[in-house]
């Protein structure tokens, strides 16, 4: 028996951190694919992103997890409007900027930065250090109190690097010390919302730490919010306040980081999670789940709640009704889930989970 009980508002909600800073509803992005001769004809569309809810708060560093393809830099890239939605809605400081054109972008566009995930393509290898950081504050016309150059040395420092390399070039710097330079670039306009997708993945395990530390430090510093992308799940557990769990183009689970690494309602958290050793700190070592079969591919994702083909809990409700992301009864507040059969909040010791070869018949329902 599904235990749902539907939020009467926004998911994610916490009461104490008023108004959301970016409120996305049934967000899509469904980039067509083309065939026949000569090209020209649509024949069908990669569904990356299918219907994404997220709320996020000032100030706050949301963590946005999944397995590799389930949309998350989509997610992130439409947000800061580097791409545009095919569907759904995107708020910023309750501004509709869904289909905002360059001109209502171009205010919204300095409070809102990426660092991307590799620092060598991401700088470009021509210009200084000085150039690549003081960029924006130019395009956007910024003249800091004691000018540009000086604030791009003030930038150095803050992120951890010597303000005298100013005329250096990317390439004499470390993978680290580059992403700290992406950092500062992305700091150069004073943004309230900093979408960071995979900042750490291209670097060594050493140097990780450094980074995340720095994005921290940033974060609690400044009061920016962070949408912090990535698939590592330690990562994102040290970094994130809360947590929200992407599988093939949706949010699966959304919940503050205590509830959702101790707690997991839904079967593909707990899955993740399992495998992440330490990922338990208040009770003993969950069960390892293996999942069976393949993500199904988001050009044709599976009826009802897409994570059945591959969920040993699934039952043929699964296959006929989309599950809400909704707050189930026993969870804590603004702690959501999109499962019909949600698991119990409740940690199991030692027990190898694997999927029912008889629920592998679901998975040919959506063909
Ligand atoms: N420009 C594009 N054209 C067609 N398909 C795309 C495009 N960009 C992304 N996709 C597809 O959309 C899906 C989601 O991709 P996305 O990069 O958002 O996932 P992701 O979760 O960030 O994965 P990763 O962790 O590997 O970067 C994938 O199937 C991908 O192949």
């Amino acid at each position: 028996m599904s235990e749902n009980v539907t939020l009467p508002q926004q998911q994610g909600a916490k009461k104490q951190q008023g108004e959301p800073l970016l409120k996305v509803e049934g967000l899509q992005k469904h980039f067509p694919i083309y065939g026949g001769f000569p090209f020209k004809r649509k024949v069908g569309a990669v569904k990356a992103v299918d219907g994404v809810d997220l709320t996020m708060y000032p100030g706050e560093s949301l963590g946005l997890v999944g397995e590799s393809g389930c949309g998350k830099s989509t997610t992130g890239r439409l947000i800061t409007r580097l791409l545009e939605p095919t569907g759904g809605t995107i708020e910023y400081a309750g501004q509709d900027i869904t289909h905002a054109k360059r001109k209502q972008l171009a205010p919204i566009r300095s409070e809102i930065q990426m660092i991307f995930q590799d620092p060598y393509s991401s700088l470009n290898p021509r210009q200084t250090v000085g150039t690549i950081i003081k960029s924006p504050m130019e395009v956007n016309g910024i003249n800091p109190p004691g000018g540009r150059e000086n604030r791009v040395r003030e930038l150095l420092e803050t992120v951890g690097l010597n303000p005298e390399h100013y005329n250096r070039f990317p390439h004499e710097f470390s993978g680290g010390q580059r992403q700290r330079i992406g950092v500062a670039r992305a700091l150069a306009l004073q943004p309230k919302l900093i979408v960071a997708d995979e900042p750490v993945s291209a670097l060594d395990v050493s140097i990780q730490a450094q980074v995340v530390n720095l994005l921290q430090k940033v974060q609690d510093e400044m009061g920016i919010a962070f949408l912090f992308i990535a698939h590592d799940l330690a990562v994102v557990r040290h970094f994130s306040q809360r947590v929200a769990v992407m599988y093939l183009g949706k949010v699966m689970e959304v919940a503050d980081r205590d509830s959702l690494y101790n707690r997991p309602r839904h079967p593909y958290t707990h899955a993740l999670l399992s495998a992440v050793p330490e990922a338990s700190v208040d009770g003993p070592q969950r069960e390892r789940i293996r999942l069976a079969g393949d993500v199904p591919s988001p050009i044709n994702p599976p009826s009802g709640c897409r994570f059945r083909t591959r969920c040993w809990k699934a039952q043929e409700k699964c296959a006929t009704e989309e599950p809400p992301l909704v707050q189930l009864s026993g969870n804590a507040e603004g702690h959501l889930t999109a499962c019909h059969f949600p698991e119990e909040p409740t940690i199991k010791a030692g027990k190898e989970v694997v999927m029912d070869p008889a629920l592998a018949s679901l998975e040919s329902d959506s063909e």
